[in-house]
């Protein structure tokens, strides 16, 4: 009787950050759904803790650096990728991380990529090629930065037309690096961060450069704050007190704007289409004491009477999170700013019917791309003379004052908000525009 052979140690989460890497290369799985999802088809959860630690990071940094690994093993197969290898190029790209940027030994890397190789029925069969292709790649080393080689080129053209060639090698570079964790505070900013071990952001909100489980932190199981990017938190705020009024949040889950609506004294109903997602964000509010009414609908559809302020935080690229998401690169198409933009006029034209006369609408996207955002409002302005901009001042944005367009609105770029230390450095690129209704 034959017995299987035990695995090599240190396989295993080298076998998880394939499939993470796999999901998202053939567009089946973002890295949060592999990393968060209560049904999990990549084996996270059932990693011990160390070994998740290490294949989270060996996922982030091949997505991160996935346009140099990708040109560096094309470089290598003068026929191409073979047809019908399964994971064979997340394979060898979470190899050729760990070998040049994770400072994990080579032949490490390389040996155990190859044993991965051997036990996965479709890319047994390349097994002889992709230890001949890793040896040569590692042997090389890594080739200088290029600005822009870890995008897909068509995001990178984009930027380039809108940002100029500066402005968007900038992008580029500030996506290197791994984002800090910023807290929205419900109140005393300085206090919190002393408290945390970090700064207090010009722009109201906590920075964390480094942190253990976010659950484990202090002032979270008593609801003192909630996770939230630095320019996610701007729309928002851009509606000032909102003590006694109304608001509707159109596309709420998980929750962090309606939490900070909520917190500024509003009534809110707060919408999204998705169920399990409008869940999350009732546990989150219960978490933070605040509360709003849930309500699960397609915004673009719905019938509820309208809001002193309505927040359209739109269905978007996402182009603007790839700090925080690297897979978002190479899950999107262009043909999904497309398709995404006619949606969010079609939500524009809902949101301005739900705000009460002489309202306002906040819209924002997470997006880079001008058409979800600078266009949008363009657009808006040009079909409904009803709407006008109410531009962001300096003294609302201190520290981002170069965020504000010339027309008042706020376009954060992920190399804003700079630091001395590159890891409390950046923020998310963010469209937010802040609208009076007649
Ligand atoms: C960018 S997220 C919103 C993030 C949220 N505003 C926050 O600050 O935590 C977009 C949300 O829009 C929801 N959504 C997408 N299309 C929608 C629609 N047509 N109607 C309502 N919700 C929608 C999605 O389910 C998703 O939860």
């Amino acid at each position: 009787m034959s017995r299987a052979l035990p695995e090599p140690a240190g396989l295993a989460p080298r076998r998880v950050a394939v499939r993470i890497v796999d999901g998202v290369l053939s567009r089946t799985r973002s890295l949060d759904a592999s990393l968060e999802a209560e049904h999990d088809p990549s084996g996270f959860r059932a990693l011990p803790e160390r070994d998740r630690a290490l294949a989270r990071a060996i996922a982030g940094v091949t997505l991160r650096r996935f346009g140099t690994l990708r040109t560096l093993i094309a470089a290598r197969l003068e026929t191409g990728l073979p047809k019908k290898a399964g994971p064979l190029e997340a394979i060898l790209a979470t190899a050729v991380a760990q070998a040049l940027f994770m400072q994990i030994p080579a032949h490490t890397a390389v040996d155990l990529a190859v044993s991965g190789a051997r036990a996965d029925p479709d890319a047994r069969h390349f097994a002889g090629l992709a230890n001949a292709t890793l040896r040569a790649i590692v042997s090389a080393g890594a080739p200088d930065p290029t600005p822009g080689v870890d995008l897909p080129p068509w995001l990178y053209e984009r930027w380039t037309r809108a940002y100029g060639s500066e402005g968007a090698a900038r992008i580029a570079e500030s996506l290197g690096a791994e984002a800090a964790l910023d807290l929205t505070v419900k109140s005393d900013p300085s206090g919190w961060a002393e408290r945390l071990g970090g700064i207090a952001l010009p722009t109201g909100g906590v920075r964390l450069a480094s942190h253990g489980l976010v659950p484990a932190l202090d002032g979270f199981s008593e609801g003192e704050w909630w996770v939230q990017d630095a320019a996610a938190g701007i729309p928002a705020r851009l509606f000032g007190d909102l003590e006694g009024k109304t608001a509707i949040d159109l596309c709420a889950a998980p929750g962090g704007k309606t939490a900070q609506l909520a917190a500024a004294g509003a009534e809110v109903v707060a919408v999204d289409k998705s169920a399990e997602r409008l869940s999350r964000l009732s546990q989150n509010l219960s978490r933070l004491r605040l509360s709003a009414a849930p309500r699960v609908g397609d915004a673009a559809s719905l019938a509820i009477e309208p809001a002193d302020a309505v927040l359209l935080d739109a269905p978007c690229s996402a182009t603007g999170t790839i700090r925080r998401h690297p897979d978002v690169a190479w899950m999107k198409r262009e043909s999904d700013v497309t398709s995404l933009s006619r949606l969010q006029a079609q939500l524009l034209d809902v949101a301005v019917r739900l705000v009460k006369p002489g309202g306002r609408l906040v819209y924002c996207v997470c997006s880079l791309e001008p058409e979800e955002g600078e266009r949008q409002i363009a657009n808006l302005l040009a079909r409904n003379p009803r709407v006008r901009i109410e531009p962001a001042t300096a003294a609302e944005l201190p520290g981002l004052e170069e965020a504000i367009n010339p027309e008042g609105c706020v376009r954060t770029l992920p190399f804003h908000l700079p630091n001395e230390d590159p890891r409390l450095a950046g923020l998310d690129g963010f469209f937010a525009a802040r609208l009076s209704v007649a």
